[in-house]
């Protein structure tokens, strides 16, 4: 679960980027986060994955209050949520299976069973035949696979993702969000902050509409808004 309460963020250059948010995300949801360019959305998911620290306000994810977690303990928050970004973020010296597997090594994970976890995950994504290419070998939409990839390998119960299909074409964009509903219907939480009016208005999810930092509307199956 996520819960936040009471939550403001200002920047150190004084921008008030989130002013007031109080929110319960249940286990198994599937969140889009929309609004405006400088709203807030980015900042508000990035302080589920302590990215960013509120300035003020209680953030609880699974149980985990992050207003208290020490910085040591980050890495321990992290394992229990993948995270995956506009523009991949996948390590361009590393081969796809090393890419995947780096999360479940650093965690000091034996190899057999990284292999095996590896190999399960790219089958997922329909990547296991291209798991010694390297990153600039791929499209757009394999790498974005590849990175959706290596943020489930450790099986996190939350999915954070922002603006996943920002950098891909339109059918790209629907393939990608095909396997993000896959992986939510084996019971993964999903929020992610989209631009893209026609995903959301077609694949309707629970949407939470973010302006000036507050959140202006919360639907069960909502509708994406006049937002560009
Ligand atoms: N690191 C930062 N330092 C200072 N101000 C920031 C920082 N990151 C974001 N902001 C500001 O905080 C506000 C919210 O930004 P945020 O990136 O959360 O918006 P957004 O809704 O994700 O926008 P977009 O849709 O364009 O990605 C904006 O005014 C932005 O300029």
């Amino acid at each position: 679960m996520i819960e936040m309460s009471e939550v403001y963020k200002t920047y150190p250059n004084g921008v008030l980027a989130i002013n007031g948010i109080d929110i319960v995300i249940n286990p198994g949801e599937f969140v889009y986060v929309v609004g405006p360019s400088g709203a807030g959305k980015s900042t508000f998911i990035k302080m589920m994955y302590r990215e960013e620290k509120p300035s003020s306000g209680k953030i609880i994810i699974n149980g985990i209050d992050l207003s208290t977690l020490k910085e040591s303990k980050v890495p321990l928050l992290r394992r229990s949520i993948g995270v995956v970004f506009q523009d991949f973020k996948l390590l361009p010296k590393l081969t796809v299976f090393e890419n995947v597997a780096f999360a479940l090594e650093v965690i000091g994970e034996n190899p057999r069973n990284i292999r095996k976890r590896v190999l399960d995950v790219l089958d997922l994504v329909q990547l296991k035949h291209k798991a010694r290419f390297f990153p600039n070998e791929l499209s757009g939409g394999e790498q974005q696979r590849v990175s959706i990839a290596r943020s489930i390998v450790n099986n996190p119960s939350v999915m954070i993702a922002d603006e996943p299909t920002g950098n891909l074409d339109p059918d790209t964009s629907w393939e990608i969000m095909h396997l993000f509903e896959e992986i939510n219907n084996r019971g993964t939480t999903i929020v992610m902050a989209t631009h893209n009016k026609e995903i959301v208005n077609t694949l309707k999810k629970r949407v939470i509409a973010v302006e000036d930092g507050k959140i202006v509307r919360d639907e069960a199956r909502g509708e994406y808004g006049i937002y560009d």
